[in-house]
C-alpha cells in the first residue's frame, strides 16, 4: 500500500492538538493576564480604573473591547492590563502564569513579549522590570514542569513605536541576551509610525549580531513591510497579512508574486500570523478569508500565533482549531506550522534543531500513530511533556 494512511488526513481533534507540542513566537504579556488575575490584581494595587470587577465580566468585556474593527481601539484594552502590571509581585505572578497557561496548552517554547518602559509608573527602573518578568517566567517553567509539562519561555523586549525609547530598549535587550532576553520588537500602533523611526536602535542590534522582528503589515501595508525588511533588516515579521497586496491570484488559479512578496517567500521571512487577533482588528474579514491560507499553500513561512489571548480569549491551540476548521489541515500541517516556527525562533541554531528532533517530531510522531495501537491509554505520555 503506498497511499498515506486515512488517519493522518483526518481533522484533528481538539486533544490532539492540545497535546501537540506547540511552538509560539507572538504573544504578548500584556495582553495575555488571566481575567481573574487583571481583577485581583486591580484590588490589591489600588488600580481605580477597571470597566468592571467581576472576572467573567471582565473577561467578557476585554473581548467585545478589542472587538471593534480597528487596531488604535484594540490597543486601548492595554491601558488596564498595563495598569495593574506596575509593581514587581504583579510582574512576577503575570509572568509566571503565562509560562503555566502555555504550558498547560502544550506550548514547549514560546517567545513572549512586553515594553518594559510600559511599567514604571510605580517607580521600577527598566532592568527591575525586564529581572522581575524573567523570574516569573523561571517560577512558571517550574511549576508547569512539577506538572509534568516542559516549556521553555524567552523574552521578547518591546518598543513603543509612538515613544522614543527604542535605542535604549534595544540596549537593554542586548544587556540581557544571555540572561533570558532573546530579542527585541517594536510594537502600537502602526499608521503614522513607520519602523524607519527607530533604524538606531535596529542599526545598534544588528552592529551587536542581536535578533529583532517588527510588528508591519497588520493595520498599514507593504510600505511597513518594506521599511521593516530592507530598511530596518527585520529578522521576522509580526503579523505581515498584508504581504498579500503583493500577490496577485489570476482567475485560472496562476498566481503572481510581486518583487516584495517573492523576497519575503525567497529568503524564508518568518511571518508571526495571529488570525484571531486579525479579525479583531480589521485585517482579514474570516479565517476562511485569512491570508494564511494562500501563504501556507504558497510555502512562505508561516507561524500560527496568538498575539493576546486575554483580548482575543484565545490560545494556540485555539488557533490550530480555527484553522484545522477553516482550511482542513491535519497533523502534517499543524507539524509543519510548528517546525516553521521553531526554526524560526531567536534562540541558538543547536538548540532549535534538538527542539525539532527530539521534541515536536517525536510529539507529533507519537499522535499520528495513536491509531496503530487502539487499546493504549489515551492518557500516557501526553506528547512534548513528562518529567
Ligand atoms: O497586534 C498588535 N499590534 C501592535 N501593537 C500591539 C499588538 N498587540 C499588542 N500591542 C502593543 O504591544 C504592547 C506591548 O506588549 C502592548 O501594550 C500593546 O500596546
Ligand atoms: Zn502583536
Amino acid at each position: 500500500m503506498t497511499s498515506e494512511p486515512r488517519q493522518n488526513r483526518a481533522a484533528p481533534t481538539v486533544e490532539q492538538i492540545r497535546r501537540a507540542p506547540k511552538v509560539l513566537l507572538h504573544d504578548h504579556l500584556d495582553g495575555g493576564l488571566r481575567a481573574g488575575t487583571v481583577a485581583d490584581l486591580a484590588r490589591t494595587t489600588g488600580y481605580r480604573g477597571l470597566p468592571e470587577t467581576d472576572a467573567g465580566e471582565l473577561d467578557r468585556w476585554f473581548r467585545a473591547a478589542a472587538d471593534s474593527g480597528s487596531l488604535e481601539r484594540y490597543l486601548e484594552t492595554f491601558s488596564h492590563t498595563v495598569g495593574v502590571m506596575q509593581s514587581r509581585g504583579a510582574l512576577v505572578r503575570v509572568a509566571a502564569e503565562c509560562a503555566e497557561d502555555l504550558a498547560a496548552d502544550g506550548v514547549v517554547y514560546a517567545e513572549v513579549r512586553y515594553a518594559p518602559e510600559q511599567h514604571l509608573a510605580a517607580g521600577l527602573a527598566l532592568h527591575e522590570v525586564v529581572e522581575a518578568v524573567n523570574d516569573g517566567f523561571r517560577e512558571g517553567e517550574r511549576r508547569a514542569r512539577e506538572r509534568g509539562n516542559r516549556i521553555r519561555v524567552g523574552a521578547l523586549l518591546t518598543a513603543m513605536r509612538h515613544a522614543a525609547r527604542a535605542l535604549e530598549i534595544a540596549r537593554l535587550a542586548n544587556a540581557y541576551r544571555d540572561a533570558g532576553v532573546v530579542g527585541f520588537d517594536i510594537a502600537g500602533a502602526e499608521a503614522g509610525y513607520p519602523p524607519t523611526r527607530h533604524l538606531d536602535a535596529f542599526e545598534y542590534l544588528k552592529r551587536e549580531n542581536n535578533h529583532f522582528t517588527i510588528h508591519a503589515g497588520e493595520a498599514f501595508g507593504l510600505p511597513s513591510i518594506w521599511q521593516a525588511l530592507q530598511w530596518c533588516g527585520a529578522d521576522r515579521l509580526g503579523h505581515g497579512v498584508r504581504i498579500i497586496d503583493d500577490i496577485e491570484v489570476g482567475d485560472d488559479g496562476r498566481v503572481r508574486l510581486g518583487r516584495l512578496a517573492a523576497y519575503v517567500r525567497d529568503k524564508r521571512v518568518p511571518l508571526e500570523m495571529c488570525p484571531t487577533s486579525n479579525l479583531q482588528t480589521g485585517a482579514a474579514a474570516s479565517y476562511a478569508d485569512h491570508p494564511i491560507g494562500l501563504l501556507r499553500r504558497l510555502h512562505f513561512r508561516v507561524t500560527v500565533n496568538t498575539d493576546n489571548r486575554l483580548m482575543s480569549g484565545t490560545g494556540v491551540s485555539r488557533e490550530f482549531g480555527h484553522l484545522v476548521d477553516a482550511f482542513g489541515y491535519t497533523l502534517d500541517d499543524l507539524q509543519w506550522f510548528t517546525v516553521n516556527a521553531m526554526k524560526s525562533a531567536f534562540i541558538p541554531f543547536d538548540e532549535r534543531l534538538a527542539m525539532i528532533n527530539d521534541v515536536i517530531k517525536p510529539g507529533f510522531a507519537q499522535l499520528k500513530s495513536a491509531w496503530l495501537f487502539p487499546d493504549a491509554p489515551a492518557t500516557s505520555g501526553a506528547a512534548g511533556s513528562g518529567g
